[in-house]
C-alpha cells in the first residue's frame, strides 16, 4: 500500500491540533505541522516523525513562507487543516480594537485563504497520485450563530472562515473537498476558574466537556465519507436546541 500525501495542520503545538497529529500519526499518515511559539508538542511531534514548520500568520509573509517551506517538503498533500487560532476578547479602545480585528482577521480568514490558494496545486498532485479526492477543513467556532458580547472580532473571522467554506467547496470541487467543524467547548484553558467552567457547561444539553478526541473523530470521519463538501458540521453538546 503507498503511503498517502502528508496531512497540513496549522497550530498543532498544543490542544487540538496536537492531539489530531498525533492521532493521525498513529495511523500511519504522515503530518506537516505549523507552530507559532517552540512548545513540548512540537518536540513531541517531530519525535513522532512529523514535520514542523515555524510560522505566524500575523502577515501575509509568514502565510506565503509557510506555503513556500510545505511546497519544499512535499509534492502532494492529502489535507489542509486550519486549526490554528487565537481566541482573543475584543479591544477596550477604538485602537486596541482595531488591532485585535486586524489580528483574529489575519489568523481566521487571511491564512486559510492564502494557503488554500497556495496549496491547491499539491492537493490536485495528489489526487493524481491516488485517485482520491482531498480535503480542506477549516476549524471555526459554533458561537457564530450567536454572536459574542465580548469576542466579537473573534467570532466575525470565524464567520469569515465558515462562509469561506462554501465558495472554496464550490470553487474546488469535484476533486478537493471543503467543510468545516463549528465546535462549542472542546476542552477549558487552565485559567478558567469554577463559575465559569459551570456556566459553561450548562449551555449545552448534554453539558459535558468533550475533550479534543471528539475534533480528531470529526475530522477523520469528514477525511474517509465522500460525499460532503461545504458542510458545517455542529460539534456543541446540542447548544442550538437549547433556549
Ligand atoms: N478549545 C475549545 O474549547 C474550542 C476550540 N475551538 C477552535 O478549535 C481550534 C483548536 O482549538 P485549541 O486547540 O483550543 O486552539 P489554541 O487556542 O490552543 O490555538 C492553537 C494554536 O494556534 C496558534 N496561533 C494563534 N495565533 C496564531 C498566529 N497568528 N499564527 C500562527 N499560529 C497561531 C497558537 O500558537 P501559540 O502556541 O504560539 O499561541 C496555538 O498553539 C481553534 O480553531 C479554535 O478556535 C472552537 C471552540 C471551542
Ligand atoms: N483558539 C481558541 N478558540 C477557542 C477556545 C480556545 O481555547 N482557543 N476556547 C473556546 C471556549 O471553549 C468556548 O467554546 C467556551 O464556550 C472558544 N474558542
Amino acid at each position: 500500500m503507498t503511503v498517502p500525501g502528508p496531512v497540513l495542520i496549522t497550530g498543532a503545538a498544543q490542544r487540538s491540533g496536537l492531539h489530531l497529529a498525533k492521532v493521525l500519526l498513529a495511523q500511519g499518515q504522515p503530518v506537516i505541522f505549523s507552530y507559532r511559539t517552540h512548545k513540548p508538542g512540537v518536540d513531541e511531534l517531530l519525535a513522532l516523525g512529523a514535520v514542523g514548520i515555524q510560522a505566524d500568520f500575523a502577515s501575509d509573509a509568514g502565510i506565503l513562507a509557510l506555503a513556500t517551506a510545505v511546497k519544499q517538503q512535499a509534492s502532494g498533500l492529502r489535507a489542509v487543516i486550519h486549526n490554528a487560532s487565537d481566541w482573543a476578547l475584543d479591544g477596550e479602545d477604538a485602537q486596541a480594537a482595531a488591532a485585535v480585528f486586524r489580528q483574529m482577521f489575519q489568523v481566521h480568514q487571511q491564512a486559510p485563504f492564502l494557503l488554500n490558494l497556495e496549496l491547491q496545486p499539491l492537493l490536485l498532485a495528489e489526487v493524481e497520485r491516488s485517485g482520491q479526492m482531498t480535503d480542506i477543513l477549516h476549524i471555526t467556532d459554533d458561537v457564530v450563530r450567536r454572536g459574542s458580547d465580548q469576542h466579537a472580532a473573534y467570532v466575525a473571522s470565524k464567520a469569515a472562515l465558515q462562509n469561506l467554506t462554501l465558495s472554496f467547496a464550490s470553487r474546488f470541487a469535484p476533486h478537493i473537498k471543503v467543510n468545516a467543524i463549528a465546535p462549542a467547548l472542546l476542552a477549558f484553558n487552565a485559567g478558567d476558574d469554577a463559575a465559569y467552567r459551570a456556566r459553561t457547561l450548562a449551555k449545552s444539553p448534554l453539558g459535558i466537556e468533550p475533550g479534543f478526541a471528539v475534533l480528531s473523530q470529526t475530522v477523520l470521519f469528514l477525511l474517509q465519507q465522500p460525499y460532503m463538501t461545504g458542510a458545517i458540521l455542529p460539534l456543541n453538546g446540542g447548544r442550538h436546541v437549547k433556549a
